[in-house]
């Protein structure tokens, strides 16, 4: 008999400790089984199974409690192999979640161990060859050969007629199989070759291929159209050539179509592509051809860094800097984090890419942590774009009140007219930012958070963006019944509409969330836009990144101040960042490109080094004030969030736990509590605390021990620890 530990995964509580269940077999570790907890049935995971030689009955009466036995065992095999499963005791300790949520966080939805049906397994009916017998007619008889030669395929893929095979298949030199097939999600690409290497790109290839069979962090520091993904698509086939496979991640979805495309025509069939917006049948399918050691590479978005390949030889972060790689609900990790570690598990390098590499990266690499690579120049030596900035302060005197600047107007005008692409950046989606009442002043928020609601044209509604509550635009104040009401503020929607009325021969196309929302939204866009079906692309921060359009010679910001306005301590980095990737989008091809950037703070130093492309001075002076102020990279911060339904109890509460962290972490520095940027959201009170550490020892016991008394059942908030935060609103 064996004692087999369980982990089990809880609607309501929190559980992380193991249950001991009885079993008459041997049940492998990371199988998942259902049980008996309670009067409910679970599915639990199986971490361990131990022989035993003592009786049901002598263990019961050793140990005091009553045994039960797995009702069924649910996988054939485990799920997740021995590095992932370690992976994700590691992850747990690091991120202070249970270890049943990291299992969760690591597998495709359909396998996650709370679910138990799977999505079914696809089949195709096939033609099957049987043998050579002589048949009725020479057209049969051409027919068979044919099969003979060209075996297996489904029905349609045959040059001849069904009723022709269904009449061989009656004299039995064929049959009719079902065999299983995997749903393809992308499989519409040409065969591409590999560009010849420029001198630079060669060198940064081979530097990082001397490390080839090390673990080593690389940071491949290659301004906008340096050719990055060249470099990436040579390292990657020289890691198959050796029998290896590479694990390839790109921040988010918008950027995969072409990372996807670039990865597709060069390795095909090879790869395989985790992302949420595939079908639950298509993750379920690629995730099987991983397992199934079909795969060479697998290109995703973050949570593709658990994908379960063996035999690592590389793996690539590309835009390293980007905020999506940190996951914000539980297990609260940092891809990069992860990613190190299983680049030291297999032994071989991890490469992080960014034309804006993150502080925290670029001053590792300085310091030696990371091995820097350099890509100072685009490929084709071409200069970057030039970028001018235009100061609204200007405008506004010279009483001109439109989002869009003279100059602005008139380039974009001048652009299309060359038949030449422009792609407009402005970081806000939906209409008009708000809706106030001129009579008594009073702005339209959402009942559940504390922010004002956005108005959407396309629906005619009024959105929160937190917790998507939506009600009917009125032309009415609900405050004072006026009718006197006004739109204030432009998103994406309203300057998508202001560019078709007032240019000459404008296409638009527009990229935001909203409008990418269908499962092929993104990939569908970037064509027509390809396609020269639009001369005109406006869109959010996703337009920023990864972008590769020969035929964009203007890009412009509409408003560079809103991402510098947020407070948070990597305003700063985020404004630089998003500012010099969007810039990057101009002229990537033969064309020289410009930019226009309209800010109304042009002295400020973010933009004066966006203008001059400027990295090395942005860097040193962004960290002369990390370091004054104490963030990171000086320090290791972590945010303590206090939520609950009674303002009372939160305010308590988080005091209450300021004194417990000053008293058992004496060296740290502890910020707060204050009330969050945005205090109430979902009708629940959030205050934060924001701890400031150099040194990590005794941190997780004192952080663990006080969150386990507060996530308990029956207290009135919860708390919740997030280390290296990247949203704090
Ligand atoms: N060796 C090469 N020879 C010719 N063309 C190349 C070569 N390497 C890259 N290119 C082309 O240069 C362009 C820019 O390359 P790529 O998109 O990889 O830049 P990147 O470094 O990723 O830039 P970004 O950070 O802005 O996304 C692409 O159109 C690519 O096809
Ligand atoms: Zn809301």
């Amino acid at each position: 008999m064996y004692i087999v530990k369980v982990l089990v995964e809880h609607a309501i509580y929190k559980l992380d400790t193991t249950y001991d269940y009885l079993s008459k077999y041997q049940v492998l570790a990371g199988c998942r089984v259902h049980i008996r907890f309670g009067y409910q049935q679970l599915v639990g995971y199986v971490v361990e199974c131990q022989e035993t030689l003592f009786t049901q009955k002598q263990l019961e009466e050793k140990n005091g409690f009553k045994y039960s036995f797995i009702q069924d065992v649910i996988d054939q095999k485990p799920l997740l192999n021995q590095e992932l499963q370690e992976l994700a005791n590691y992850l747990s300790k690091q991120t202070l979640s249970t270890r049943i949520s990291c299992l969760q966080c690591m597998l495709p939805p359909q396998l996650k161990p709370s679910t138990n049906h799977s999505v079914g397994i696809k089949y195709q009916k096939v033609v099957s060859f049987v043998k050579d017998i002589p048949l009725k007619t020479t057209k049969q008889q051409e027919a068979l050969n044919y099969i003979k030669e060209h075996d297996l395929l489904p029905i349609k893929d045959y040059p001849f007629s069904t009723a022709l095979l269904n009449n061989i298949e009656k004299q039995g030199a064929i049959i009719y199989k079902q065999v299983e097939v995997y749903r393809n999600p992308y499989n519409e690409h040409l065969q591409q070759e590999d560009y010849p290497l420029t001198t630079s790109q060669q060198k940064v290839v081979n530097q990082i291929l001397a490390s080839f069979h090390q673990f080593k962090t690389f940071l491949l520091y290659g301004v906008t159209g340096s050719g990055k993904t060249e470099v990436y698509l040579h390292l990657s086939r020289f890691v198959i050539e050796q029998g290896k496979t590479v694990l390839m991640l790109v921040p988010e979805i918008a950027l995969t179509p072409m990372m996807v495309s670039a990865f597709k025509s060069r390795f095909g069939k090879s790869v395989a592509i985790l992302h949420s917006k595939l079908s639950a049948g298509e993750r379920y399918d690629e995730y099987r051809r991983i397992i199934d050691d079909e795969v060479k590479i697998v290109v995703g978005a973050r949570s593709a860094v658990f994908a379960p390949l063996e035999n690592i030889g590389l793996i690539i972060m590309d835009e390293e800097h980007d905020a999506s790689y940190k996951q914000e609900s539980p297990p609260r990790y940092l891809t990069s984090q992860v990613a190190r570690k299983r680049g030291a598990y297999h032994q071989c390098p991890v490469v992080l890419g960014s034309a804006t590499p993150s502080l925290e990266s670029y001053s590792r690499a300085l310091k030696g942590a990371y091995e820097l690579c350099i890509l100072s120049q685009r490929v084709n030596q071409k200069p970057l774009p030039q970028i001018e900035l235009i100061d609204m302060v200007e405008e506004m005197k010279a009483h001109h009140y439109e989002v869009l600047s003279r100059k602005m107007k008139a380039k974009i005008q001048e652009t299309i007219d060359k038949n030449e692409q422009v792609i407009l950046l402005l970081n806000k989606r939906g209409y008009s930012s708000y809706v106030r009442c001129l009579d008594c002043d009073e702005v339209l928020k959402c009942p559940h958070c504390d922010v004002s609601l956005t108005y959407h044209k396309d629906t005619h509604t009024m959105r929160c963006h937190y917790c998507d509550f939506q009600v009917p635009y009125q032309q009415k104040c609900s405050h004072c019944g006026s009718t006197n009401i006004k739109l204030i503020g432009s998103g994406t929607q309203k300057i998508e509409e202001y560019l078709q009325n007032n240019f000459i021969n404008s296409r638009v196309i527009r990229y935001d969330v909203d409008s990418t929302r269908k499962k092929q939204g993104h990939h569908q866009l970037l064509k027509q836009f390809e396609n020269q079906e639009a001369n005109i692309l406006i869109g959010t921060q996703m337009i920023a990144k990864g972008l590769d359009f020969e035929n964009v010679t203007f890009v412009g910001v509409i408003n560079a101040d809103l991402s510098l306005n947020i407070p948070d301590f990597r305003a700063n980095e985020r404004t630089f960042q998003l500012l010099e990737q969007v810039s990057g989008r101009s002229g990537r091809g033969k064309k020289q490109g410009t930019v226009m950037i309209q800010t109304y703070n042009p002295d400020h130093f973010v933009l004066q080094c966006v203008k001059n492309h400027d990295y090395q001075s942005f860097y040193q002076k962004e960290m002369e004030m990390r370091k004054l102020a104490k963030y990171p990279p000086y320090c290791y911060l972590i945010s303590i969030l206090v939520q609950g339904k009674k303002e009372d109890d939160v305010t308590f509460c988080s005091q209450q736990i300021k004194e417990y962290l000053v008293k058992q972490l004496p060296k740290a520095i502890v910020l707060g509590p204050a009330n969050c940027t945005i205090y109430k959201m979902n009708d629940i009170y959030r205050k934060r605390m924001t701890l400031k550490i150099t040194n990590t020892t005794h941190v997780y016991e004192v952080l663990h021990a006080m969150s386990d008394y507060y996530n308990k059942k029956g207290r009135k908030v919860n708390v919740i620890c997030d280390f290296n935060p990247y949203t704090t609103i």
